[in-house]
């Protein structure tokens, strides 16, 4: 898992190898004297592939990868003997890898599983040789074909999933402050273009040395999701993360309110994200006594009859421990 920095986009400049020619050859060999034609096939020329990993995280890895190339084909021989193929490269990404040419700005397409595979650039074939275009009309072709050529391609790199979580709350709901308290290891992230928010990304240690990924989206305001702020492109960020954590502080004068805005700018953005796994936390507990939280609780169960809420404070440290749990079994219990 890469510590230090967060990468979500980089350009590569990819070639597949070329197709090894064809052999012209006439067999020879002592006492006969005109041997037929036995020039053997080019090899293949080397692909170049991107390779999902569910361990990676980023594209930090791939920051300095300015150039992949793949091996070219051998040429073919005499003696029928075949070129050697090219070496392949294979490039792994992190799931949720979009992958762009650069010059048409055109998506080739997306990595989403563990172990997927697609050719980026595909190795040029072999040229057969001239043994195969021996005919009755012509015994000793003095004729076989090239191989064909690499392909190149300046690709762009983008990753599109963030977390396992994404947090949704208004500015000051705590999400930086629980994200301190909950993670361990905080990538630092790349700028963005055209503005200074960065969306903040955790990983959280659980038991057993297992981990998942947190995000704070920062810039969900109300309207977000028809463009004002800069929500909008932080938005498209969340669209993969299995479980939505939404944030609201106690001292809301009306939760359930908040929590609708939330939900609401999230369906106008796009309305395949209430499908999504969620959970409520209520923020900043340490701020209400005993017995104002009993009294809010009944409030809550009459509210949050579906969706599963948790009172936290990450300043006490309290109900951390409830919340990682509760976060790890819905990751874990979804498909
Ligand atoms: N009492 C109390 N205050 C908290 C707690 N968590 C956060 N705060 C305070 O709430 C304020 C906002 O917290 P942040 O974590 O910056 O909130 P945020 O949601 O990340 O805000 P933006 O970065 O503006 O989106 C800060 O002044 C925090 O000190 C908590 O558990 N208890």
């Amino acid at each position: 898992m890469t510590e230090g920095n967060f990468v979500d986009y980089v350009k590569i400049y990819v070639s597949s190898g070329k197709g090894g020619k064809g052999s012209t050859h006439l067999h020879r060999e002592k006492f006969i004297e005109k041997g037929g034609p036995d020039g053997g096939d080019g090899g293949r020329g080397g692909h170049v592939y991107l390779v999902g990993n569910k361990s990676l995280w980023t594209l930090f890895h791939l920051k300095f990868a300015r150039h992949v190339k793949a091996g070219h084909g051998g040429d073919g021989g005499g003696d029928r003997s075949t070129g050697a193929d090219g070496e392949d490269k294979f490039i792994e990404v992190p799931l949720g890898t979009v992958v762009r040419d650069k010059e048409s700005n055109e998506i080739l397409f997306e990595i989403t599983e563990h172990g997927e595979k697609k050719i980026v650039a595909q190795g040029g074939k072999g040229g057969l040789g001239n043994w195969h275009f021996r005919s009755s009309t012509n015994q000793t072709p003095r004729y076989s074909q090239p191989g064909l050529p690499s392909e190149e391609i300046d690709m762009i790199l983008e990753l599109k999933v963030l977390a396992d979580v994404g947090l949704v709350g208004f500015p000051n709901a705590g999400k930086s402050t629980l994200l301190s308290v909950l993670t361990s290891a905080k990538p630092k992230i790349a700028d963005y273009p055209f503005t200074t928010l960065k969306p903040n990304l955790g990983i959280v240690a659980y038991r057993d040395f297992k981990s998942f990924v947190i995000a704070d989206i920062p810039g969900i305001i109300e309207g977000a999701a028809e463009g004002k702020g800069l929500g909008h492109y932080f938005l498209r960020h969340i669209e993969r993360n299995s479980t939505l954590l939404f944030l609201v502080p106690v001292d809301t004068p009306d939760i359930k309110a908040e929590y609708d805005i939330l939900v609401n700018e999230l369906k106008k953005y796009n309305p395949e994200m209430l499908d999504k796994e969620r959970m409520l936390v209520i923020s900043k507990c340490d701020m209400l006594d005993d017995e104002l939280k009993s009294e809010l609780k009944i409030q809550l169960d009459k509210d949050f009859k579906n969706i599963p809420y948790l009172f936290i404070s990450s300043v006490a440290q309290q109900g951390l421990t409830e919340l990682k749990d509760k976060l790890w079994s819905m990751l874990n219990t979804e498909n």
